[in-house]
């Protein structure tokens, strides 16, 4: 962090003072108002949490915190492809943003009280993702935690950009909790194949649960003891995601802790993934509220 962004309530830390599992750079913001941690790889927020409210993300007890590898847990951004890459699924999953390290490229504090830091990752162009392209990712925190994004595409030709905040949610139990909010949707399921499928009632998780919903409305609930909103703007994807049982024994950083939490994650993805011209920019964004 340069000395002009140094402010009173961010100070730089790491995974193995917060966490006891040395191995990423972390920013600590702290006020009276609320409680931040970000990963500077991903510009990952890994804690979020508002006086006086339960934590709005989570943090896998089993996260790892190893350069060029996603922290389970928080809201990793998935960019410039989301999921598995559809030319060449050999690439890793969810595109190359979120294990890279990003720049602090803005901290400031709002009348009020909020805090408004702004990340910066520019990609020259490279044999995993040929076009060049610059995202400006801004996090406000406050007593809500509103995201917003800015894709600039550098290439000079149109390139497909598909991404999502993959953001985890506590929950009680996920078997217990409803997804509002994404009643009478089409989903293409991750389960089968990506078949099309129609949600009528709100959604539950009974076990394994991989849908991807086209054209999703922008505002959804989770309902559980605390119940957590979600807003979007020019979001047009939502990804609803639980591992289940079997499929978390065999992720290491999930594993019996499987219950703990359900991904609702807005961006744009497959049908509705951004085209964009030469020069082009497109901009989304995400209001969290517990
Ligand atoms: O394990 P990761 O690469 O972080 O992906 C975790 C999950 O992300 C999304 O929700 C996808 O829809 C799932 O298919 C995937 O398993």
């Amino acid at each position: 962090m340069s000395d002009q962004l140094q402010t009173s309530f961010i100070r730089d830390t790491d995974s193995g003072a917060l966490y006891g599992k040395p191995g990423l750079d972390l920013l600590l913001v702290q006020t009276p108002r609320y409680r931040a941690v970000i990963a500077k790889q991903g510009a990952q927020l890994l804690e979020f949490q508002a006086a006086d409210r339960e934590p709005l993300l989570w943090l896998s007890p089993k996260a790892q915190f190893e350069p060029g590898k996603a922290v389970r847990g928080g809201i990793p951004l998935c960019l410039p492809w989301f999921g598995i890459n559809r030319v060449d699924p050999t690439k890793p999953k969810h595109g190359l943003v979120r294990t890279q390290p990003w720049q602090l490229t803005g901290a400031k504090e709002l009348p009020g009280g909020d805090v408004e830091l702004v990340f910066t990752f520019r990609h020259d162009g490279s044999e995993v993702f040929e076009a060049p392209f610059r995202c400006d990712f801004t996090m406000r925190l406050g007593r809500e935690l509103q995201l917003h994004l800015r894709l600039e595409n550098l290439a000079e030709k149109t390139v497909e950009y598909s991404w999502a905040w993959h953001t985890y949610f506590p929950v009680e139990s996920v078997r217990e909790i409803e997804v509002h909010g994404l009643e009478h949707t089409d989903y293409l399921d991750n389960t089968r194949e990506l078949a099309r499928f129609r949600q009528e009632g709100p959604l539950t998780f009974p076990g394994e649960v991989d849908r991807v919903f086209e054209n999703a409305p922008a505002h959804q609930q989770i309902l559980t003891r605390a119940p957590i909103h979600t807003h979007s703007d020019n979001c047009h994807s939502v990804i609803t995601w639980n591992p289940g049982p079997e499929l978390a024994a065999t992720l290491a950083d999930v594993d019996d802790h499987y219950g703990e939490f359900v991904c609702v994650e807005h961006g744009n993805a497959f049908a509705d993934s951004w085209q964009l011209a030469p020069g082009e920019r497109a901009e989304a964004s995400l209001l969290l509220q517990r």
